[in-house]
Order: C-alpha cells, then structure tokens, then sequence
C-alpha cells in the first residue's frame, strides 16, 4: 500500500474581496501519495492553485488541516514553514522566478548550498550533472535572460530538486512553452517521477496531464473524481490522450 506523504483534511480557504467573502476551497480532503506523478485538473477558477499552495504551505489555510509525513503542517509558524518548504519542497511555476543577475548554474548551486553548505563540492558537482541532465549544460553560464523560455524552465527544474525534496510542485510548468519546449519538460518530470521523485502538478493542458499517474479533477473547490493511471509510456499516448480526454468529457469540462 502506497503511503499518504501529503494530506489535507477539510481544507477550506476563504479569499476577502472589500465586504464579500470568496470561498475558493471547500472542505478538501485529499491524500497525496509517495511516488505518484499526482495531477490536479479542473476548470479555470476552481481553485487548482490555490490547493497547490495550500498543500505546500505557499498559502495559509481558513479551516481544516493539513499533513506532510503524518505530521501536522497546518498552524505552523511562518518560520517552520519556511524552513520546512525549502528543506522537503521543490517549486517550479509557470514563471521561472530564477534570479535574473545569476547564470543557470549559480541559481541551481545557491538553492543547493543553502540546503546543503557543508559540502560545497558535492553541491557543485551535482548542479552540474543536473544541468546536463536537463539538456542545459551547454547554457549553465548564461543569465536566465540570455537564454529561450524552454532552458530556463529545464534549469528551474534542476533547482527544484537539487536538494532532493520531498515533493515536488509545479503549477502549470508548461504554461508559457512552445510545443517543443513542453514535450522536453514533460520528458523530464515524467523521467524524475520514473525515478521515484513525488510530484504534484496543476494544469489545464491534457497532454501533460497524460503523464501523471493518478489525475484528481477539481470543480468549486472540491475534489470530485479521480482517474488512475498505468506509468506513462510514449508508444501508447494516444490511447492515454483518448482516455483522459473521455474522462473530463464524462465529467462535462
Ligand atoms: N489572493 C486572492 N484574493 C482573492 N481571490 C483570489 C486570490 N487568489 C485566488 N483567488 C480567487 O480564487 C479563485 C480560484 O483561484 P485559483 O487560481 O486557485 O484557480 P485555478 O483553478 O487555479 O484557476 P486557473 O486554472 O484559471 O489558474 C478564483 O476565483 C480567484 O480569483
């Protein structure tokens, strides 16, 4: 039996415009397994991401609870989670938010040396090998503005799991890309999830949710069906397309 690494339990989050309350999650109870490539789809406003950010402590919750190994992460201060985020966490959003005065390479290295500052050389080599394994070695010198959207998002990657997280999420990761470039980050995602890496992921896109293996579907703030998948494989993902394509037209999306 796999084991819940996320959970949260009637999760409720109330956004105050002026006067009028906005109840934009609705009592979530949701369990977010270990090894899964997890996807949360559903239609725009439903509250994809701002579950994402309250699972991962991005964002505080109105009511409800919510778990990381078993343990309560809900009322934790801002400090502990902080410091939890970078320690088990990895992000990578739409935006790179890579900082725009440092190359690749030394966005990567600073996220691992914070986590890791007892072994730089360790750190160093490892930004580097990640680098390579995200096709942007070639570009590891160059500041994320010198580079096309594609590579700046493959080295976000790499800076999202240099320290090894926990879980991994990504809110829409491919939402700015060209065709190409989101077949490429896909490949990768889908090969860290192969190698045992949690991730947790938003999108709107069928074609990338296809690459999950447990796809839940969100509608006013509710978690209302869940469709599980074998691991992804190239040679049947028109079938896969077919099928999860099928699943959100039952669903009337
Ligand atoms: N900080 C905020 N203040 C007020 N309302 C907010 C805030 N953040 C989100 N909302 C509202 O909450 C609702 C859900 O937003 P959210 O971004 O979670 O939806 P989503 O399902 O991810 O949508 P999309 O697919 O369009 O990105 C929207 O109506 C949005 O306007």
């Amino acid at each position: 039996m796999k084991n819940a690494m996320l959970s949260g339990r009637n999760v409720c989050r109330v956004f105050r415009e002026g006067d009028t309350k906005v109840q934009v999650l609705n009592g979530v109870d949701i369990d977010i397994y270990e090894g899964d490539f997890t996807v949360i789809m559903g239609p725009s406003g439903a509250g994809k991401s701002t579950l994402l950010y309250a699972l991962s402590g991005m964002d505080g919750i109105t009511d409800g609870q919510v778990f990381y190994r078993q343990q309560e992460i809900s009322g934790s201060s801002e400090k502990q989670m902080a410091a939890l985020r970078s320690r088990e966490f990895g992000f990578v959003f739409q935006q790179t938010h890579l900082v725009s005065s440092l190359t690749l390479y030394e966005n990567v290295l600073v996220k691992g040396l914070l986590n890791q500052p007892k072994d730089p050389d360790d750190v160093r080599s490892k930004a580097e090998q990640l680098l390579g394994k995200m096709q942007v070695g070639d570009a590891r010198d160059r500041l994320p503005s010198q580079v096309s959207g594609g590579e700046a998002q493959r080295a976000a990657i790499a800076r999202a799991v240099i320290h090894d997280p926990g879980m991994i999420f990504a809110d829409e990761p491919t939402g700015a890309l060209n065709r190409e470039n989101t077949e490429k980050v896909l490949k990768l995602l889908w090969e860290l999830n192969e190698n045992g890496q949690s991730i947790l992921m938003v999108t709107h896109d069928v074609f990338a949710a296809m690459r999950g293996t447990r796809l839940l579907y969100l509608e006013d703030g509710m978690v209302l069906d869940e469709l599980l998948l074998p691991p992804y494989r190239e040679e049947e993902a028109r079938n896969r397309e077919i099928k999860v394509s099928g699943w959100l037209s039952a669903l009337q999306w």
